[in-house]
């Protein structure tokens, strides 16, 4: 049987089988081809962007790694997404951080950045027909290393970041407009401490202080921009106190929203809680009070937050409880990872292929079912289905979906990435 004859039976069992527990497979893939998932930029070169000198990660973010080929100018960066995207079935967006804009004068720093500089990427994104997102980057440069940005005392710097932070919203809502499609404006900062410090206090007032002026500035459509917030346990470096915690962040959102100040969401990042706490659980609990949420799938081990996404367990329950409290409308979905170890195009096509087979897994879910047993009281038969749905044919579903977007079927990429890497990749002289 030859290849298409294979993935078209297997979907027509699929069909069938998913058919027996009131599944309509061909309408859960319709909804699913219409959810975008957000692409890292900064996965494609280590984070080091297009700014005139690019620093590379620090404050808490370290990329690993050394493996050749990385993009050293927009050509190239943009030459290597696109290379991973003809690998992506289904809609896709692209995580800018705003040290990937171009065209930066000579002598501006980050607090005068501009929607001028992100022209090439919203050309770029029209072309291609993907969303942007955007970041504020508060690592990575002369004033973020104390370790305090929005939270620092001295009010220079302070303010520097809160102008940064207000430029680079006011760019989101052009690329927005512009893209007819939200974008959302990401915050996360790495202010924090090694050691324990004196006055906790003081530094989540200055960050309150700070985000009241960050989104206070300029009230912007919903259409446009959603303010992200997202909280952090610890990272390397700052192991004793993250300003921006998972409390700070959840009682500045309803503040927020109480005074009307911005658009804000919470971000649950899957890698910036204990290694046993569950982000899955946390969506009921944010969702009964906001109105949209933004998850990053990643994977997070040990210390760190950011390996590259794969089908694991944590990623397949956190779209499992997307699907089951009824909240996949208001999910932002964007995927957070570096890895500089592997091919960074393989990177990108890895983590995002495996972050829509575990959405359309869990959209496949009979969860009515799961529901039902429930509200019966039958705790038994829940968890019998529980597992038993574990193993429905899900992959064949995939399959036929990437066939029918003319896209890889499973392995099928790799071979021609390893030739784009020997005949582009590792000609470059980038390291
Ligand atoms: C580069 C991003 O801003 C970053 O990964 C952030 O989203 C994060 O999760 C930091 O740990
Ligand atoms: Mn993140």
């Amino acid at each position: 049987m030859n290849r298409e004859a294979r993935i078209q039976q297997a979907y027509e069992n699929a069909k069938e089988v998913y058919g027996g527990y009131g599944v309509e497979v061909e309408t859960i893939l319709e909804k699913f081809d219409g959810i975008p998932v957000s692409i890292p930029c900064w996965q494609g070169d280590d984070i080091v962007g297009f700014e005139p000198k690019g620093a590379g990660a620090s404050g808490g973010l370290t990329v690993t790694g050394n493996y050749p080929g990385r993009p050293g100018n927009p050509e190239e960066y943009r030459m290597d997404l696109e290379k991973s995207m003809s690998y992506i079935p289904g809609r896709i967006k692209v995580n800018l951080h705003s040290i990937y804009g171009e065209n930066y004068e000579a002598g501006i720093d980050r607090d005068e950045y501009a929607s001028r500089h992100f022209s090439n990427w919203i050309a770029w994104a029209k072309e291609k027909g993907v969303g942007l997102d955007m970041n504020a980057t508060t690592f990575s440069h002369p004033y973020a290393e104390s370790g305090l940005t929005i939270s620092n005392p001295d009010e220079n710097i302070r303010q520097f970041w809160i102008r940064h932070m207000q430029s680079v919203r006011e760019i989101s809502e052009d690329i927005g407009r512009e893209l007819g499609q939200v974008c959302v404006f990401n915050t996360w900062v790495q202010d924090g401490m090694k050691d324990m410090p004196a006055n906790r206090m003081k530094y989540r007032e200055l960050m309150k202080q700070s985000f009241d002026e960050i989104f206070g500035k300029k009230q912007i459509s919903t259409d446009y921009v959603y303010d992200a917030l997202e909280p952090k346990l610890f990272a390397v470096g700052v192991e004793s106190y993250t300003v921006g915690s998972n409390d700070f962040y959840l009682s500045y959102h309803g503040h927020a929203r109480a005074k009307g100040i911005g658009n804000t969401i919470l971000n649950l990042d899957m890698g910036h809680f204990h290694c046993e706490e569950s982000a899955a659980d946390k969506i009921s609990a944010v969702m009964l009070f906001s109105d949209r949420f933004m998850a990053h799938i990643t994977r997070g081990l040990r210390w760190d937050s950011d390996h590259v996404v794969i089908n694991d367990e944590k990623t397949n329950d956190m779209m499992r409880e997307i699907v089951r409290c009824g909240v996949l409308d208001q999910a932002f979905f964007g995927t957070d990872y570096f890895d500089a170890s592997i091919n960074r195009v393989a990177a990108w096509t890895i983590g995002t292929r495996a972050t829509q087979r575990a959405l359309l897994t869990a959209m496949l879910e009979p969860v009515r079912l799961l529901h039902r047993a429930e509200e019966d009281g039958d705790y038994t038969k829940r968890l019998m289905l529980m597992d038993e749905f574990r193993s429905l044919p899900a992959n064949a579903v995939w399959e036929y979906y990437c066939l029918s977007k003319e896209k890889a079927v499973a392995t099928e990429w790799l071979a021609d990435l390893k030739q784009y890497e020997k005949d582009v990749m590792f000609k470059r002289n980038n390291s």
